[in-house]
């Protein structure tokens, strides 16, 4: 932002414009949220910074549009700088009642005679996180009772990563510029946004090719123009036969899943390959989907090596036809689901991994990333939270966006880092936020689905990142469909008008995020 800023001013457009166009959304934006007040009452809380100047606009604007207004501001006016300044003076031309200190006793004093609390104290430029008196601050407003608005980012949410360390204030609607920042889309910054407000303030979108961003929200226009839909004249072979490689007789619901959203997702074809106990009882709930049988020393404990268990999935895989795998759900951990993860990433040409394979690699990721980098193709692995902790315990630590695209650098694979604003990253460093995840989604199988409908998009031949991020997405929109009460089942029709409205909506421009 801060680069964009730059250009734009550089390109001729004051900065005092830009903060001018910004505090006059946020007046906007507020007085949207005033209806029940005959004379409504702001209090509105300034930094030091430009995100304190944008505050100073929407004060000049509601007081000259006949609303009570009262400032509050951190630090002395003489402190401001550059635009800040220019704001604050002309708030004060416009005769916007005086300001006074930020202190707890002002701040209980508003906002016991407030309709609307705008959070101008700190956006982008928030630079550690909340201490002491700010801290007490931040309480006292999210326990104030009044709805606020926040400027940009509610106070106390870095921009960058979402983080939160010291608390940040809870606001009911975000106001921000020019592009949603990943504060927006990461928890737990965005448990604190509210409904974010995305407007435009003169920043042309061409700044953008300078800046060249890796990261994205993810939405169609990151993989719409890389999915295509059946050729009028096409085959079922043309569109990829996906294998997904089911579990034992007592967990064949992960693979059946999986399986199930892989064909809805698209792909041609779909054979469910499993051990000959389980396979009566996936064959009598699969219909499109094939059942293979496939031994593989089911009979041996899980800890056993056995060099000949992974024998028929090579054999299997020797079909090209057969062009892209998933492995794990339901699988089983231990050296056999190794040999069986060796014998899939060696014959196929492309590949998701999830739960079990990557368990399985718990004491030994670095064999796993060496055989990752012998596939032809692109890898996928699709961990939750205890997973990626399990394959990279030193990342674990680190923000989501940076543990995330570490982890794909580090495995030469596209990495899924699951949960309410999931992660995809690539080993080219680009990556991709994910928000469009309803609370529902959190259910069982609900993995195992989304590996299945990445599969499926694989087997279609899409690229490796722009289809678990397509994959993440539709996951997403499917679950959004279903709506509360959904469970897992019920993901894989729910992908039907979600490809339909895809296909409906060919080909995609220059965007502007909403
Ligand atoms: N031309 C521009 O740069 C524009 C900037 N805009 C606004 O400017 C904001 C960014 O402005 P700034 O870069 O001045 O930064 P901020 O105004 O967000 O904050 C910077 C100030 O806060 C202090 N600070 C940071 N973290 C703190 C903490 N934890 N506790 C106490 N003090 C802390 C810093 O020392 C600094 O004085 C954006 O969020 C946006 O609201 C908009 O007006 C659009 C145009
Ligand atoms: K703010």
């Amino acid at each position: 932002m801060a680069r964009a800023d730059k250009l734009t001013i550089a390109a001729g457009t004051p900065g005092i414009d830009l903060m001018n166009a910004a505090g006059g959304a946020v007046a906007d934006v507020a007085q949207t949220m005033l209806t029940t007040s005959d004379l409504p009452s702001v209090l509105i809380l300034c930094g030091p910074g430009n995100n304190g100047g944008d505050g100073f606009v929407a004060a000049r604007l509601l007081h000259e549009r006949g609303l009570e207004v009262k400032t509050l501001l951190l630090k002395k006016p003489s402190s401001l700088k550059g635009d800040a300044a220019l704001a604050y003076a002309a708030m004060s031309e416009a005769g916007v009642p005086q300001w006074l200190p930020l202190t707890p006793a002002s701040l209980k004093k508003g906002l016991t005679e407030a309709d609307l609390v705008i959070d101008a104290l700190f956006g982008a430029g928030l630079d550690r996180p909340l201490e002491g008196g700010m801290v007490k601050l931040a309480g006292m407003v999210n326990a104030g009772g009044v709805p606020v608005l926040a400027v940009d980012l509610p106070s106390g949410v870095n921009g960058a990563d979402g983080s939160a360390g010291g608390g940040a204030v809870r606001a009911e609607r975000t106001v921000t510029f020019f592009r949603q920042k990943p504060g927006h889309l990461l928890f737990p910054g965005r448990g604190f946004c509210g409904v974010v407000d995305c407007v435009q303030i003169g920043i042309k979108a061409s700044v953008l090719e300078e800046i060249e961003p890796d990261l994205t929200l993810n939405d169609e226009r990151l993989w719409r123009q890389d999915w295509h839909s059946p050729a009028a004249g096409g085959h079922k072979y043309d569109r990829g036969h996906a294998v997904v490689f089911g579990g034992p007789v007592h967990a064949t619901g992960a693979g059946r899943l999986a399986a199930g959203a892989a064909l809805r997702a698209g792909a041609g074809l779909v054979t469910l390959a499993c051990p000959p106990s389980a396979l009566m009882v996936n064959a009598c709930h699969l219909t499109a989907v094939m059942v293979r049988p496939l031994r593989r020393g089911e009979e041996l404990s899980g800890d056993v090596e056995d060099e000949g268990s992974a024998g028929p999935i090579r054999e299997m895989l020797e079909d090209k036809r057969l062009n892209a795998a998933l492995i794990g759900p339901g699988f089983g951990v231990g050296p056999q689901t190794r040999e069986c993860v060796m014998a899939v990433l060696g014959a196929v040409e492309t590949a998701v991994l999830d739960a079990d394979a990557l368990t399985s690699y718990s004491s030994s990721p670095e064999a796993l990333f060496f055989a990752i980098a012998g596939c032809r193709g692109p890898v996928v692995l699709t961990p939750h939270a205890g997973e990626f902790r399990r394959l990279f315990p030193d990342l674990f630590s680190l923000d989501k966006l940076s543990a995330a695209r570490q982890a794909a650098q580090r495995s030469g694979a596209v990495v899924v880092l699951k949960g309410a604003d999931t992660v995809i990253a690539a080993p080219d460093g680009r990556a991709a936020i994910n928000g469009n995840a309803p609370a529902w989604l959190a259910t069982a199988g609900s993995g195992d689905v989304l590996g299945g409908i990445i599969l499926g998009l694989l087997a279609q031949g899409m690229p490796g990142f722009e289809a678990a991020a397509m994959g993440v997405w539709m996951h997403g929109e499917a679950g959004r469909q279903a709506g509360p009460g959904l469970t897992a089942e019920d993901l894989a029709p729910y992908l039907k008008p979600v490809i339909a409205r895809l296909v409906e909506k060919p080909g995609q421009g220059a965007h502007e995020i909403r």
